[in-house]
Parts: C-alpha cells; sequence; structure tokens
C-alpha cells in the first residue's frame, strides 16, 4: 500500500523496525523538551501529515514499552486518524507514572499501523437474530 507523506519534522520517516512490525514509530517533533507531571496529558506534534486510499484507516498506537517504563501511555486509547484527516499527526500521551516524565524532540513516543475499515450502511430492524450466547457477556462463560 502506498502511502503518501509530508515530513516537516528534522526527523527521519518513520520506519518498521523490523521486517513483521505491524506499526511505524512515530517520534516526537519539538523544539525544546517537554515534561509531564503524574497524569498531566499533553498533545505531542510528530510533524507529519499523510494520505491514505479509501477504505484504509490509520491508528496510532501506545508503545508498550514506554507504557511499562515510563507510565507513558496514550489517553485516547487507540487515536483514531481518518483517511480525509489532513492535519498533522499527533500524539495525546497521559503521563500514569507517579514521577515527572521528559520528552524529548526525536523520542519514539507511539505507533502508527494502517488497517482496512469498512463504511457501514445501517439497516435499523425490530429484531436481532439469536444465538447461543444472545446477551450474555463481560464474563458469561466464566473467567
Ligand atoms: O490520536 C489522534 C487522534 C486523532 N487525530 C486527528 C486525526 C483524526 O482524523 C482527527 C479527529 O480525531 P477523532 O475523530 O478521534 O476526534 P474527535 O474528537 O471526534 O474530533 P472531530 O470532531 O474532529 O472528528 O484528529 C490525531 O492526530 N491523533
Ligand atoms: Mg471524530
Amino acid at each position: 500500500m502506498k502511502i503518501n507523506i509530508v515530513n516537516k519534522s528534522n526527523n527521519p520517516l518513520p520506519k518498521y523496525e523490523t521486517s513483521g512490525a505491524s506499526g511505524l514509530d512515530l517520534k516526537a517533533f519539538i523544539s525544546s523538551d517537554i515534561i509531564m507531571k503524574p497524569l498531566e496529558r499533553k498533545i505531542i506534534p510528530t510533524g507529519l501529515y499523510i494520505s491514505m486510499p479509501n477504505g484504509i484507516e490509520a491508528q496510532i498506537r501506545s508503545r508498550s514499552g514506554l507504557s511499562y517504563k515510563k507510565g507513558l501511555t496514550m489517553a485516547n486509547g487507540i487515536g483514531t486518524i481518518d483517511s480525509d484527516y489532513r492535519g498533522e499527526l499527533k500524539v495525546l500521551l497521559v503521563n500514569l507514572s507517579t514521577e515527572d516524565q521528559i520528552i524529548k524532540n526525536g523520542d519514539r513516543i507511539a505507533q502508527l499501523v494502517f488497517c482496512k475499515i469498512e463504511s457501514a450502511q445501517l439497516k435499523e430492524v425490530e429484531f436481532l437474530d439469536d444465538t447461543k450466547r444472545s446477551e450474555g457477556g463481560f464474563g458469561h462463560t466464566g473467567i
């Protein structure tokens, strides 16, 4: 899949770190260090702009190592990048650790994953077909 990308940052283009990697690591594009206090949320710019084919979305996902080691994870769970979005890719971080965390230009703060998506045509009905699970959920089948 070809993705057009504009790089206004002073960092190299994101790359897959291994041949089977799902995500391209996104780097912070900042002119000075950012300090994040415990529970603070900040939008971190990347300097990157993309356009992608119809039927594709991009997701910004947290990096597990950063979440584990520094408590820096994404406040919005997974960031959804709409295929018609032409603005800068931004990463909404939250510091879930008990200490201040410092982010420097070029730090790999999240990862970008491209996925196929379907556009749904909603058809309103009175009843849904029944299934063995029916309405059971949230541990219905046991732990
Ligand atoms: O982590 C993110 C999430 C979103 N976006 C950009 C791309 C996306 O296409 C746009 C809107 O995101 P979303 O739909 O999640 O936000 P919203 O709060 O629903 O805003 P909007 O009303 O603009 O859709 O913001 C990012 O750069 N990073
Ligand atoms: Mg939206």
